[in-house]
């Protein structure tokens, strides 16, 4: 509770009261004193030493006077904050809002040594400009940096029009189109055409959620067909040549229209494939969730315990984690992101009887758990 605090202390999270010795002290020099610092081309044993938020100097046995604020970092690492590019936070998504807004997201982040992250901006009943005012309100808690991608989810000339004043005027350059997701954000090959066009001719980065919608929605009536309402009934709906189909298929349709084209959450070995045999002109992001876990997890006979792990695309069967984990070893895979996407068991509970009633997505920004959260 008191990392959670002391992350929002002067951002307006009134309930914090602490006191904390960074933001409360006139000093702005800082030497983090003793810790392996850890940087892309090697690591030391160094001090770090902070003027006005920025690092001046990094060397052993740096010298200060008494006007500095030192933390000792022995055998601790000390390493540039980490950003993740894919999270959800105060997201309205199936019915709820994601139990982790942009002050608690941001402090669980902020603690596990996250700096800065980029949330998806959802439009409000399609339109970009009227989503973007509602997520300027949410991220008004915000205690770290963020960004934003924002999700295109129908098409008209005003929403061809909101793109390019993102682009121009608001510094938001990446579209994010949802193949699947049936009857709510889910877009048509015709409009992943449109506003993959509309992209180029911005300048601006495609992304895409890439799942066969159609397939997977009848998928998911097969298995309620069947009599399988459970967590692993998710699983079993939208098998991973699903993600293979709609990734090989938005790949070559960005071909198609001359753009690249970003991948969110590539969770089987099918849609890596089909990217590294793109690679030059597609970027693919695995998360944390598909490199570590594995799908045993969604036929746990306690529900509370595998609705955690439902998300889109699923988490896959054992084997893909690892294959995905070589891929971004290789770079086949470029960064990771969490997908951030959480819900309490309460939430998760809405499709007790009937998995497509799950709230998807699972945490990933690192959290700091306490009984009022679970
Ligand atoms: N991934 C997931 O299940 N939830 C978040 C929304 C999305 O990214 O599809
Ligand atoms: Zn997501």
């Amino acid at each position: 509770d008191n990392l959670f605090c002391e992350a929002g202390i002067d951002y307006g999270e009134s309930k914090c009261q602490m006191s904390s010795s960074f933001s409360s002290s006139s000093s702005s020099k800082i030497l983090i004193k003793g810790g392996i610092v850890v940087n892309a081309h090697h690591q030391e044993v160094a001090d770090v030493y902070v003027e006005d938020g920025l690092i001046v100097a990094v060397q052993p046995n740096i010298k200060v006077g008494d006007d500095v604020i030192v933390v000792d970092a022995t055998g601790k690492y000390v390493m540039p904050g980490g950003i993740d590019p894919h999270t959800h936070l105060a997201m309205e998504f199936m019915g709820t809002e994601t139990i982790d807004d942009f002050f608690s997201g941001q402090a669980a982040a902020l603690a596990g040594g996250t700096t800065m992250h980029i949330d998806f901006i959802i439009p409000v009943n399609g339109s970009l400009t009227a989503g973007l005012e509602s997520y300027r309100k949410k991220a008004r808690k915000s205690c770290m940096d963020y960004g934003f991608h924002m999700a295109v989810t129908k098409w008209d000339e005003v929403v061809a029009k909101d793109m390019e004043t993102m682009v121009k005027e608001e510094g938001i350059n990446s579209f994010k189109f949802f193949m699947s997701y049936k009857g709510s954000f889910m877009i048509n090959d015709e409009l992943l055409i449109e506003g993959f066009k509309r992209c180029k001719s911005l300048g601006a980065l495609p992304m895409v959620h890439a799942e066969n919608g159609d397939a997977v929605f009848e998928g998911q009536k097969r298995m309620i067909e069947l009599g399988i309402t459970g967590p692993e009934g998710h699983a079993l709906s939208r098998p991973p040549f699903l993600e293979g189909e709609a990734t090989s298929r938005a790949i070559r349709l960005a071909r198609f229209v001359n753009t690249p084209l970003y991948v969110v959450h590539v969770m089987s070995i099918d849609a890596m494939e089909e990217i590294a045999k793109a690679r030059q002109r597609v970027i693919g992001e695995p998360v944390v969730s598909g490199l570590i876990l594995n799908h045993s997890v969604l036929w746990d006979p306690d529900f509370s315990i595998a609705a955690r792990y439902v998300m889109s695309p699923p988490i896959r069967e054992a084997g893909h984690d690892k294959a995905l984990q070589k891929a971004l070893a290789s770079g086949i895979l470029q960064l990771v992101g969490t997908d951030h996407c959480t819900f309490n068991s309460a939430q998760k509970a809405l499709g007790i009887d009937d998995f497509r009633k799950i709230p998807n997505g699972v945490n990933g920004m690192p959290k700091i758990i306490s009984s009022s959260s679970q």
